[in-house]
């Protein structure tokens, strides 16, 4: 052995790294290291990384066609001729070359943004030197072929460092997501190798040995290794799953409740309104609209604080709930006005409502205000949907009838006028 074999032949009368192979691992270092810097020089990488698929086409065209083709440009021929003389192993194998081609047209991919797609090209060569790692590991040497260690060992890093070009892509960004998907996937992958890779001992052994019972405890094994697998992944499924109903519930319900009532939103109050005008024969529907507004709330505000307004809206909100049916739909329109639709209602049951919300308000006690300064009062307009109304036709016409009750002296209950005609 000369002095500097065993840089290139770490196993004694090992495989070697052929020049080739070291020829083309530095064109596809170099190629990844014109993308390390800020500004990456897109034509260097693109050149090295046809270097590199050019050699090692040429070497998978020497093999297939038994010639000499890389003879003429590899250096150090002859030391490899005369190793070869001597019956030692010294010649790019062909994984390696499927490796290092793998890798030149993964880096090319990723030069021109086809990320899944160079991502996907350098997980398969990253996987000829996986293979090689176990053909050493059991022993199994067409595992490995003519591919040295230390090519293995190279091949990884490059594998890995091509894949990492286009981390920010496809199954690389969720694999090293920061998230608990991302964070549970990197382990399943390193489970989803190693464990198998032990397997594979088993299997080796049980053959060596001729011992059934490690192909027994394999078997076995793999079963409640996908068990296993398959449950921890349902695990997490759930509980991101779980997370994310219970927040969509709540952003459903923040954006369809009013915060301080409980009571729908103008927005929700809306979308009520609008499918019951959308029912056919809506007039024979009866459906009437009750606009609430609560009579000199800006005193309460002004007397007795924010706070105090905020009670008082809250209690009114309480009363208008337990004042309506069911299928009545209560709604916060913005400060302290409020709104009820009344379906399937007549006339005198539309009137029957108002006037009972009117004096159940009027009756009732409001702590810290009540007491010292009277009771709070309401102000109602009522309307009923006529053909073709919309929301805001109704909506208006219910306005003027409470503009009536506000100027009438307020604690009042109006109608509009056409509502009653529509009505008669
Ligand atoms: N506390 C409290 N006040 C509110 C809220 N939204 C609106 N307001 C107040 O409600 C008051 C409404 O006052 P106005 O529109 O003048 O009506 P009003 O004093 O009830 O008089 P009339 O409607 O004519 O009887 C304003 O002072 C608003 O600041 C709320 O969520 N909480």
């Amino acid at each position: 052995m000369s002095a500097f074999e065993e840089l290139y032949r770490p196993i004694n009368n090992g495989s070697a790294t052929h020049p080739l192979t070291a020829l083309t691992i530095s064109a596809i270092g170099v190629a990844l290291y014109c993308n390390i810097k800020r500004q990456p020089h897109i034509a260097l990488q693109r050149f090295f990384s046809i270097i590199a698929i050019t050699f090692t086409v040429a070497r998978i065209l020497e093999v297939l066609l038994s010639s000499e083709l890389t003879h003429y440009f590899v250096p150090f021929q002859e030391v490899v001729s005369e190793e070869v003389l001597a019956g030692k192993h010294n010649s790019m194998g062909i994984n390696t070359a499927i490796m290092l081609c793998g890798l030149g047209i993964s880096i090319l991919l990723s030069s021109f943004k086809r990320s899944i797609s160079s991502q996907f090209v350098a997980s398969i060569a990253g996987s000829i030197p996986l293979v090689s790692f176990l053909g050493y590991a059991y022993g199994i040497d067409g595992f490995y072929g003519e591919m040295s260690m230390l090519t293995a060992v190279a091949g990884f890093a490059l594998s890995l460092a091509t894949i990492f070009l286009s981390a920010n892509k496809g199954v690389m960004r969720a694999l090293l997501s920061p998230h608990i998907g991302g964070r549970v996937a990197r382990y399943q992958a390193l489970a989803g190798y190693l464990v198998p890779c032990l397997f594979g001992l088993l299997v080796i052994k049980s053959i060596v040995s001729n011992e059934t019972s490690f192909f027994g405890i394999f078997v076995i094994g793999v079963c409640w290794f996908i068990l296993i697998m398959a449950g921890v992944s349902a695990f997490f499924t759930e509980l991101v799953d779980g997370q994310r109903r219970e927040t969509l519930k709540e952003l459903t319900r923040m954006a369809t409740t009013d915060e301080l009532t409980g009571l729908p939103n103008r927005r929700t109050f809306i979308e009520r309104v609008e499918l019951e005008l959308s029912r056919a024969e809506r007039v024979s529907l009866n459906l009437w609209m009750l606009m609430i507004d609560v009579d000199n709330f800006k005193e309460i505000n002004d007397t007795e604080g924010h706070a105090m307004g905020d009670n008082v809206l809250k209690a009114i909100a309480g009363i208008l709930k337990s004042s309506v049916r069911q299928i009545d739909a209560v709604g916060r329109l913005g400060g302290e006005e409020f709104a009820i639709l009344l379906p399937d209602t007549p006339l005198e049951g539309a009137r029957r409502v108002a006037e009972s919300i009117r004096s159940n308000i009027e009756s009732e006690v409001i702590k810290g205000w009540t007491d010292s300064y009277g009771p709070v009062t309401i102000s109602i307009g009522v309307a009923k949907a006529g053909i073709n109304d919309s929301f805001q036709a109704l909506l208006d016409k219910a306005d003027e009838a409470l503009y009536d009750s506000k100027h009438s002296g307020r604690n009042k209950v109006s109608f509009d006028p056409k509502s009653l005609e529509i009505n008669s």
